[in-house]
């Protein structure tokens, strides 16, 4: 199986912080991966590496068969689709939905006077129906509830048709609804071949769409465990990367994480 991601001996340094130490990563092109850990513990920092808007301090990153700094980043990008929220604020509030998707096509957001061919609007339609967004179509960004705006983000990185998919925190701060609702689409989205590989950065075990296969624990920067869903999370392994005595346990598809009694 071809390599979508591949991190060896990678450390990432600022301010004289090792914000990563040593990680060797590689992501399959059919996996679906989650990225788990505290705070701070370095998960969004990877992400911009495999989303090759920063570079390693030392060791080497591979995206899509490319190596980050010996390659034009912004052909790349547009292999990637990415959703976080640092993406969500550069959106104008004042956009509406249908084009904050359709803008992708270009790249951009803010629709000024680009042509869209008639493919993008309908591959915009067709996103819009798979991610629950067209009746939302024609309200303005600034006006959606948290939810609605993950959605948006998720289906304007999917507009694209990428070969991987980095998604940063897509359930945080959503209500029980919204997030039970976001892990059904994001199931579905995973489950068809037609998909990209997928890494996905989260707190809670609680968040991982039934379909994922793989996690990567980070703790203070360094790799603790990493491999195939079910023997990453285990008692000991999520004790060792959150540092409180933790039992876990996988029902329906679905995983729960609690303080060990
Ligand atoms: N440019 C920077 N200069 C100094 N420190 C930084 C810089 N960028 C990130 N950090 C620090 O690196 C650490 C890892 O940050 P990162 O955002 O990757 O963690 P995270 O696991 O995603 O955290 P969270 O779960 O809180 O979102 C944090 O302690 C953060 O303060």
């Amino acid at each position: 199986m071809a390599s979508v991601l591949e991190l060896s001996d990678v450390s990432f340094v600022r301010n004289g912080n090792r914000i990563l130490d040593s990680i060797t990563w590689t992501v399959g092109e059919a996996d679906r991966w989650v990225i788990l850990g505290p705070n701070g513990a370095g998960k969004s920092t990877i992400l911009q590496l495999a989303a090759a808007t920063t570079h390693p301090s030392s060791g080497t990153v591979d995206v899509l068969g490319e190596r980050v700094g010996k390659v034009d980043v912004f052909d790349l990008r547009t292999r990637i689709g990415l959703a976080a929220t640092g993406l969500a604020r550069r959106i104008p509030a004042w956009e509406r939905v249908g084009d904050v998707v359709l803008t992708a096509a270009y790249a951009v957001t803010g629709r000024w006077r680009e042509r869209y061919e008639s493919e993008d609007l309908e591959r915009a339609a067709e996103v819009m129906d798979a991610w629950d967004l067209t009746e939302l179509s024609t309200r303005t960004f600034g006006t959606l509830s948290d939810g609605e705006r993950k959605r948006v983000q998720i289906a304007r990185a999917v507009m694209t048709d990428p070969e991987l998919m980095l998604l940063d925190e897509p359930a945080g701060s959503l209500d029980l609804g919204a997030r039970e609702s976001l892990l059904e689409s994001l199931e579905e989205y995973a489950s068809s071949s037609l998909a990209p590989a997928i890494v996905m950065v989260t707190h809670h075990v609680e968040e991982i769409p039934p379909g994922f296969t793989h996690a990567l624990l980070l703790s203070a920067g360094r790799v603790t465990a990493a491999g195939p869903l079910a023997e990453v999370l285990t008692d000991d392994n999520l004790t060792t990367a959150f540092g409180v005595p933790l039992q876990v346990r996988h029902e329906d598809g679905r995983w729960r994480a609690q303080a060990r009694r």
